[in-house]
């Protein structure tokens, strides 16, 4: 609106994700993570700046990517095994294939037998699965996470996390995970990039996770060399977290 001051989300920054590489991003509430991924989805085109995808400049929507958001985005007339194929059938794949894709990938989330429920039958974190398995079933070969377990319990958060880590081990997809969760950030990524508090944030960390692989996202957690990463990382983090709340988290 005329008169009013323009709001900077990012500041000019760069993030290079290699192929197979599984990146977190981590930041305080609002710095501009979803932002970030959704200029790489191509539902928002930044105001400067570009995505380039295998080399190509991003125009439209990413179509090498698949999404995972924080809300469910299955169909709530549709049974979990339609809601996956019908990812495939919205691109021209003929319903017999689509659907025995859509049950191989049932199973391969561990739903193989829960095909015929509806949504309002399966618990949030089966509803997850068969998120992921619409999302999959496509093979895409970027995925891009968006806060995907922010609505579960920590439990099933890690189990999720667990099941993410063994099917990105498949073939290894280029993965930009955002979460405002640390840990989470460290037990599934080979990479943890942090952002500042905005506006005008930016990427301010950048750390390698050198944790062994295949990894359980849970027992991970009880890994030393997790807790000395943890610790380098948050004394980072917390000084972003305190800006946004306006205080000085810092003893
Ligand atoms: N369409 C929009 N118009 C104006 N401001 C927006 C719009 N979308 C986002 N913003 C602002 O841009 C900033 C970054 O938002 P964004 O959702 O990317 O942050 P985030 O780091 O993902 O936040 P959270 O962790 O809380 O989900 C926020 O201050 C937000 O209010």
């Amino acid at each position: 609106m005329k008169g009013q001051p323009v709001y900077k989300a990012v500041a000019p920054t760069s993030l290079k994700v290699r192929e197979g590489e599984f990146v977190a991003i981590v930041g305080p509430t609002g710095c501009g993570k979803s932002t970030l991924l959704n200029a790489t989805a191509g539902l928002l085109k930044p105001a400067g700046g570009h995505v380039t995808v295998f080399g190509t400049p991003l125009s439209g929507l990413n179509a090498q990517a698949g999404y995972l958001f924080q809300q469910d985005a299955l169909m709530p007339w549709k049974t979990a095994l339609d809601n996956v194929a019908i990812a495939l059938e919205i691109g021209g794949t003929r319903r017999a294939d689509a659907l025995a894709q859509a049950q191989e990938w049932m199973k391969k989330v561990g739903l193989g037998r829960f095909g015929d429920r509806y949504p309002h039958q399966l618990s949030g974190g089966q509803r997850k699965r068969v998120g992921l398995a619409q999302v999959l079933v496509r093979q895409p070969k970027i995925l891009l996470m968006d806060e995907p377990f922010g609505p579960l319990d920590a439990q099933t958060r890690q189990i999720m996390g667990t099941l993410l880590l063994n099917l990105w081990a498949l073939d290894r997809k280029a993965v930009l995970f955002v979460t405002h969760d640390l840990d989470e950030a460290i037990a599934l990524s080979d990479r943890v990039v942090i952002m500042s508090a905005g506006p005008e944030a930016r990427i301010i960390g950048d750390y390698p996770i050198d944790l062994d692989r295949p990894r359980d996202a849970a027992d991970i957690r009880l890994d030393p060399r997790f807790h000395t990463l943890h610790r380098q990382i948050w004394n980072q983090l917390k000084a972003e977290v305190a800006k946004t709340y306006g205080e000085d988290l810092a003893p």
